[in-house]
């Protein structure tokens, strides 16, 4: 039996980067052999992709914060379940564009629903399931913002809540630095995959 798989998500605010590094890393870890798959969230599955539409189509006022909670938090079971655990029980790694942390960011502290009720709802949606590793790519929310063309519906949601976001994951990872590594997401492409790689350094 192939040996389980690695699971890394990256996180962060819009624009800093996270769907241009995701793909970028997955290649720089097949270059090293290693199979991986790249999902993303919301979606990674059919049932997860559905909810997807209903929570980034719409007004910026569509959900509360508490019903977009219940929402991120069902379509991450759907994915968990369908899509990620397959994939490291076959030895694949995983490279997640966003997970539990942008929940427990937005939802949780920009949204006021609480750290606590967002580990809440993935205890009884996904178990408690938590990455081996999580990337943090940070960059002024205003310039991430602006990198931006098209803001979806929480993409449109001002500066205030976006720096709240910020803020929010920044907490989370000085309070669990064996699963974060906070990566400066400023400079070219090529420097922040660099930063990527060195961050998971010591797992290759
Ligand atoms: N290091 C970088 N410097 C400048 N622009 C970048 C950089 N990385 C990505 N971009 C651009 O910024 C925009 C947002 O990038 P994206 O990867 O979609 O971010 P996210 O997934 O975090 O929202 C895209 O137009 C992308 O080409
Ligand atoms: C996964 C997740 C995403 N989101 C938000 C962040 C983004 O605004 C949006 C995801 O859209 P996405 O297309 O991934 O945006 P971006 O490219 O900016 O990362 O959903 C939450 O509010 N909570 C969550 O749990």
């Amino acid at each position: 039996m192939s040996q389980r798989g690695r699971f890394i998500s990256l996180e962060g605010g819009e624009g800093v980067g996270k769907s241009t590094q995701a793909k970028r890393l997955v290649a720089a870890l097949q270059a090293r052999g290693i199979e991986t798959l790249l999902t993303r969230e919301p979606g990674g599955s059919a049932g997860a992709e559905a909810i997807r539409a209903l929570l980034l189509q719409g007004g910026a006022d569509r959900w509360s914060a508490g019903a977009e909670a219940l929402l991120f938090a069902a379509a991450r079971a759907d994915h968990v379940a369908r899509t990620i655990l397959p994939a490291l029980d076959d030895g694949r790694w995983v490279i997640c564009d966003r997970f539990l942390d942008s929940s427990i960011a937005y939802q949780g502290g920009a949204g006021g629903v609480g750290e606590a009720a967002i580990r809440m709802l993935h205890d009884v949606g996904s178990n408690g399931f938590l990455p081996d590793r999580t990337l943090l790519l940070t960059l002024d929310p205003a310039e991430g913002l602006a990198r931006e063309d098209t803001p979806d519906r929480i993409g449109e949601k001002g500066l205030a809540y976006h720096r709240a976001v910020a803020d929010s994951f920044l907490v989370l990872a000085v309070n669990d630095t064996s699963r974060f590594r906070v990566v400066d997401a400023s400079g070219s492409q090529d420097m922040v995959t660099d930063r990527l790689v060195a961050a998971l350094d010591d797992m290759l």
